[in-house]
């Protein structure tokens, strides 16, 4: 089975699918009483044939968006080393997927599995329609809760798990995280009505984007999803950007559409249409958001961003900003 999936990287660290012959060694770095101690549906020992078997099974729930369990590999010289193992497993029918690593023992204590299953739970929630991240760790086990809350992940009670290679059940502590505990913070907003330095005490910046719903000759709307690395990333928005200074409203959005989505757009068909004011935090969000039904090129996704054309009743199976809630509303009533 061919798997379509590209390689996570990290600084130090790649994740990529499991491969057939990583078996033998991820035998040998799992048959470990002191790894498999702490992991919840594991035998001890480990058969050599449940590699095999599990790597398998690993191909088909990628193939079908189940789980992602990918091995950890790190680099000696010209030799790729098997690391350990991270995983997110979806509860069906839900937007949340639970979190699982181990690393082998001699690996131990070099930020591996940190390392690991922050960049994997980034990805998901930037590219899986998944709000929710959950994971638990045994509550004698203090190692694997220090790696969950460096990821960013927040304690959530206390619960029990069996623990198949103890045989028996024993507390456990969840924790978990929404797309806001671990995507990057917002940045200061830089182009700015009001400066930060002459604000009266309390106030806040006011952040001014532009963005454009597109409308296609269907009658279906153009939502781009936010990368990997940026707030909120993997929430779908209406494509735009902030204003560079100086720049009019329409002048801004004219060149984010070219910078994104390689289109050629006049100002005479930016038809002005409503506006988001949202307090976020940091800063406020002044957004006017523009319709546009005429445009000259082919749309296509310059920062290799997901795109979707989507049909204003559908508008609302996407996942979007707060600030996009009203305006979607409006829209749809509108189209
Ligand atoms: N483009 C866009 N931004 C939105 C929407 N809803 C919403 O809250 N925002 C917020 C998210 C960000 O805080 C801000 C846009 O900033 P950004 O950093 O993504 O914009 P940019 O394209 O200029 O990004 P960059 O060049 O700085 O990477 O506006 C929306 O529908 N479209």
């Amino acid at each position: 089975m061919t798997i379509d999936f590209q390689p996570l990287r990290t600084e130090r660290l790649t994740l990529r699918p499991l491969r057939a012959e990583d078996a033998a060694e991820l035998h040998r770095l799992i048959n470990d009483w002191e790894v498999v101690r702490n992991l919840s549906r594991l035998p001890f020992p480990y058969p050599r044939e449940l590699a095999d078997e599990w790597i398998a099974s690993t191909h088909k729930q990628i193939a079908e968006g189940t789980a992602w369990h990918l091995a950890i590999v790190g680099q000696d010289g010209d030799t790729e080393v098997l690391v350990g193992c991270v995983g997110l497993t979806r509860v069906p029918d839900t937007r949340r997927a639970e979190l699982g690593y181990w690393v082998g023992r001699r690996f131990w204590g070099h930020g591996v599995a940190t390392e690991a299953a922050g960049r994997l739970s980034r990805w998901a929630l930037a590219n899986l329609d998944l709000d929710c991240i959950f994971a638990k760790a045994l509550v004698e086990n203090e190692r694997s809760a220090a790696v969950l809350r460096r990821v960013g992940l927040v304690e959530a009670g206390r619960g029990e798990a069996e623990f198949r290679a103890r045989g028996g059940v024993l507390p456990v502590l969840h924790f978990e995280a929404g797309r806001e505990d671990l995507t990057a913070p917002p940045p200061l907003p830089e182009p700015v009505v009001s400066t930060a330095s002459a604000l009266p005490p309390g106030a806040k910046p006011l952040l001014m984007v532009t963005a454009c719903a597109l409308v296609d000759p269907d009658g279906r709307v153009l939502l781009a999803r936010r990368p990997e690395g940026k707030p909120m990333a993997g929430l779908w928005e209406f494509p735009g950007g902030k204003l560079d200074p100086g720049e009019t409203p329409e002048q801004g959005l004219i060149r984010e559409l070219k910078e994104e989505l390689d289109i050629d757009v006049s100002a005479a068909c930016l038809a002005p249409f409503t506006f988001a004011s949202h307090d976020a935090g940091a800063f406020h969000l002044l957004m006017p958001l523009y319709l546009c039904r005429r445009w000259e090129g082919t749309v296509r996704a310059t920062e290799g961003q997901a795109l979707a054309w989507v049909r204003p009743n559908k508008l609302s199976d996407y996942a979007m900003p707060p600030a996009d809630k009203p305006l979607v509303a409006l829209l749809r009533d509108f189209l």
